[in-house]
């Protein structure tokens, strides 16, 4: 797993070895790893690295400490560093003068001093920053045409939530010390690549972490030795209805593509189901289903009376259960249907169906308010997004960075709760189901907006993620057979 700290916790991590290392010590180990990078970047992106230019844009604070510092590694390697100092009587003075003797310039940070470097370094704020680049930094940022490496976080990007509020850093590559924080998972657009640089910090548990590939592949459930169709999980599907007959095909289609166990499906789409994919086990209503482990409810199904009593009476069963789209809907109505279940529930809003059953939107701190909602209402909560976030009722938090927006477009979540309701019927573990089900979904969304014939993507849809969802899984469980 990898475990995203929060700067509060970062900062208490670093107040020890602050206390009993010698001064600077931590600063030049963070600067070290961070020149490493630069200058592998350089090699990378120029073919060398003496007499390569670099730019430190330098705020008030120890990331412009870093920034100064990295930049007199570097000079020691031969490279020209100019820094430029947005707030000069505060920049970081062991740092400027270290520079400053290693042959660096210093001069105000205006943009005729920007000249032409190969790579800027972002230096401006850390994890003390709050709110977006200030006028004279986002004027000068505007003028870099040079890729950008952020020290520690990308400026002007919030690090604990991500979020943007105004002029931001969007870095080709993100250096951070210590620990990933939030905002190198909420908000990885602006980041880059992201590499961490170790400086010895002793951390707790993360309540905000993101499973790797290779963890989701070794997870996935396959059929063993032993089993045969009703032993490795049989999933409910109610979802579709006339208006709406496509929601119940791709939702029935990816619990029959996530796993190998049955799928039921019950509903008035039964036909359009059976017509796409004949595996399916249909009923013309929940009542008359068969025995199931875990149900999907909602996506496409309507809100009538008919819906509103299905919802009911598949809530008031023992099994797992993942709500969707109009069984939010639903739900945002009667909450009371959902807090008391003994078993549970996984609730799959994006953030409109979020506002819808909170009464707020969840950004800018949306892992605040999946937690809060999950703890409200006793539930786990999938929130969806480019960062789609898997709440536990205790707080803990997954994270899964679809890497791209190809899954934004119409029925890729119906999509998503099919495949993860199949992985509930499984018996996995509902955040891991969940956090599983959303890492596969995207891979599957990204390779269905790539042709194996030619480069590059383009635009994809629903049906193509769901055909891609067999490559995904394999891809996923291809990362066990490599590590
Ligand atoms: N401690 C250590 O040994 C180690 C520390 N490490 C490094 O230190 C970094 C944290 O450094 P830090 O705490 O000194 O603050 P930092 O993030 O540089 O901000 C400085 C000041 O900027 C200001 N400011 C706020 N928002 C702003 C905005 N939007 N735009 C412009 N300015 C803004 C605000 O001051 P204000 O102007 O509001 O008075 C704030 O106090 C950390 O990320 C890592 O890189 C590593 O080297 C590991 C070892
Ligand atoms: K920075």
């Amino acid at each position: 797993m990898r475990s995203f700290h929060p700067s509060d916790v970062v900062r208490a991590a670093e107040a020890p070895l602050l206390e009993s290392l010698p001064e600077g010590t931590l600063m030049r180990r963070a600067a070290y790893g961070l020149a490493r990078v630069v200058a592998s970047e350089l090699r990378e992106r120029t073919g060398g690295i003496a007499g390569r230019r670099v730019s430190l844009l330098v705020g008030s604070g120890d990331n412009g400490g870093d920034a100064l510092w990295a930049g007199t590694f570097l000079r020691r390697r031969g490279v020209s560093v100019t820094a430029l100092l947005l707030d000069p009587d505060r920049a970081h003075p062991a740092g400027l003068r270290a520079l400053r003797k290693a042959g660096g310039r210093i001069v105000p940070a205006t943009p005729e001093h920007l000249g032409d470097p190969d790579l800027v370094l972002d230096g401006i704020v850390g994890i003390s920053g709050r709110g977006p680049l200030r006028p004279a930094a986002a004027a000068l940022v505007d003028e870099i045409t040079a890729p950008i490496i952020a020290v520690d976080i990308p400026s002007g990007v919030d690090p604990d939530t991500g979020a943007v509020d105004g002029p931001a850093i969007t870095a080709a590559v993100t250096v951070t010390f210590g620990a990933y924080k939030p905002v190198h998972a909420l908000g990885a657009t602006r980041c880059g690549r992201v590499e961490l640089v170790d400086i010895g910090l002793t951390l707790p548990e993360a309540g905000l972490v993101a499973a790797e590939p290779s963890e989701i592949g070794a997870i996935w459930p396959v059929p063993g030795a032993e089993d045969d169709k009703y032993s490795q999980g049989v999933v409910g599907v109610r979802a579709g209805s006339a208006r709406y007959p496509g929601a119940g095909v791709l939702c029935t289609g990816a619990a029959v593509a996530a796993t190998s166990g049955m799928v039921r499906y019950a509903g008035s789409g039964a036909s359009e189901v059976l017509a796409r994919f004949p595996e399916v086990v249909v009923s013309p209503s929940v009542a008359e289903t068969g025995r199931v482990q875990a149900w999907v409810v909602g996506p496409g199904a309507g809100t009538d009376d008919e819906a509103c009593a299905n919802l009911r009476d598949i809530l008031a069963t023992d099994l797992p259960v993942l709500v969707d789209a109009d069984g939010l809907t639903l739900l945002a109505r009667e909450p009371g249907l959902v807090r008391g279940r003994s078993a549970h529930t996984l609730l799959t809003p994006h953030a409109g169906e979020f506002a819808r059953l909170t009464g707020n939107r969840p950004e800018p701190d949306r892992v605040a308010a999946v937690r809060s909602l999950a703890a409200d209402w006793g539930v786990h909560v999938l929130l969806k997004g480019r960062a789609t976030l898997v709440a536990r009722p205790d707080g803990h938090v997954f994270v899964n960075d679809a890497g791209g927006s190809w899954a934004s477009t119409a029925g890729a979540g119906d999509v998503l709760a099919g495949v993860i309701g199949s992985l509930l019927s499984s018996g996995m573990p509902v955040d891991l189901a969940a956090a599983a089900g959303a890492r596969a979904h995207a891979l599957a969304a990204n390779l269905a907006a790539q042709d194996p014939k030619s480069p590059g993507a383009a635009p994809t849809s629903a049906s193509a993620i769901l055909s891609r969802l067999g490559d995904s899984i394999r891809l996923l469980r291809t990362h066990i057979a490599e590590s």
